[in-house]
């Protein structure tokens, strides 16, 4: 069964909709996360499917109950909806220790005092602070705070698990940590998890499934996989970059050749293409993402000459940006590779890391599929 079934959920704020009709279905098991930039109306969506915030359309089903419905203005209560939230700010009780703020959800339904023992000493266990039940929030770090929350929230074993960017009051070090344990914990309770973020990072390593927000919609929902190498659009492609080296973008001619053939005409390659129909030249956007530029220092067969034109050396990795026939690119190479600015160098890159965009639109047509094998590309 879905965990969850959303549709045409719309949210405004007075007369600004900020959820647009939004249609998503969550399985059970699901890690899956909201992921876009500030203000596009994550936290908006993980509040609706919580109760916090009424939808103004759609409906909201849960494990196979309607819980909301926007026409109707049937709205069940969140505390009714068998879901934990987890909050940003880990919103601890300051006055109550760590097992009075984990038990207290559990002596609200009324368990017996030995059974809310057990439950909470594993709850504690399970995200590995039990040996601070009886320190209060003020005596803990922000990592061990945010455990504190997590516990909390797991420990009414509820179906649906809802985390509103839990780490990002964490320093570097504890996030990279806490996402592992993030990770385990969703092997090991098996339950359906909603996580709210806008570092993509985050939502590649944790997720089975990312939804990509942008102003309210919903514009790609895959498997992190898919959606770092396949994105829908330039602006999701964009979204992807990294570390300041985003996703090249280069100027490109879809040509409609006789005999039907159909050639792709960039500043790096040209060769003819497979799986696309067309009748008539086509201005297209070629992407390649940095990591997926090869760099020889000599020439290699296939290769085209480059002029470097800057070099930031960041540790594991190199970012080398690059000059070609007026076209700019963004590499990156593994490992201290020493280049200098104006020298010349040759790179290589395979087609099936590319993609092809309409230029007008910014919509992904197709990935590029060569119809020739690789060593009969030619430049252009
Ligand atoms: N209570 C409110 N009243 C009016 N506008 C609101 C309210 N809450 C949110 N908004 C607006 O709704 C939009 C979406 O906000 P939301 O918090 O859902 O975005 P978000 O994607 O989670 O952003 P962030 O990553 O910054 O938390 C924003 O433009 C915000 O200003």
């Amino acid at each position: 069964m879905n965990a969850i079934e959303l549709q045409g959920i719309q949210v405004n704020m007075g007369r600004k909709p900020i959820l647009k009709g939004i249609d998503l279905t969550i399985e059970q098991g699901d890690f899956m996360t909201f992921l876009g930039p500030s203000g596009c109306g994550k936290t908006t969506l993980l509040r609706t499917i919580a109760g916090l915030q009424k939808a103004d359309g759609g409906t909201i089903v849960l494990n196979g109950k309607e819980v909301a419905n926007g026409e109707t203005a049937y709205h069940m209560d969140p505390a009714k909806r068998g879901l934990s939230l987890v909050f940003q700010s880990y919103a601890l009780w300051p006055h109550m220790s760590v097992y009075e703020n984990v038990a207290f959800g559990l002596q609200v339904r009324r368990q017996s005092k030995a059974e809310i023992r057990e439950k909470v000493t594993a709850a504690l266990t399970k995200v590995r602070i039990a040996d601070l039940a009886e320190r209060y929030p003020g005596e803990l770090s922000g990592g061990q705070q945010q455990r504190v929350a997590i516990a909390r929230a797991i420990v009414t074993e509820p179906e649906v698990l809802l985390l509103d960017e839990p780490l990002s009051n964490l320093d570097a070090r504890l996030r990279v940590e806490m996402r592992a344990e993030l990770k385990r914990l969703h092997r090991e309770l098996g339950a359906t998890i909603i996580y709210v973020t806008h570092d993509q990072q985050e939502a590649l390593t944790l997720s089975t499934r990312i939804a990509v927000f942008f102003e309210g919609e919903i514009v790609q929902l895959d498997r992190p996989q898919t959606l770092y190498q396949r994105p829908a659009t330039l602006q999701v492609a964009d979204f992807f970059g990294n570390g300041g080296m985003d996703t090249n973008h280069l100027p490109a001619e879809l040509i409609a050749a006789d005999g039907g053939r159909i050639y792709l005409s960039s500043p790096v390659c040209s060769f003819p293409l497979e799986g696309i129909t067309l009748t008539e030249t086509m201005p297209v956007i070629l992407t390649i993402k940095p990591e997926h530029i090869q760099l020889h220092r000599s020439y290699a067969p296939q290769s085209v000459p480059c002029v470097v034109e800057a070099v930031f050396p960041a540790g594991a990795e190199t970012l080398v940006k690059l000059m070609t026939d007026g076209s700019e690119l963004s590499a990156r190479v593994l490992g201290d590779a020493e280049y200098s600015c104006g020298e010349t160098v040759y790179i290589t890159l395979n087609p099936e890391h590319m993609n092809l965009y309409n230029r007008d639109s910014g919509i992904l047509l197709d990935r590029v599929r060569p119809s020739v094998p690789a060593r009969e590309m030619i430049r252009a």
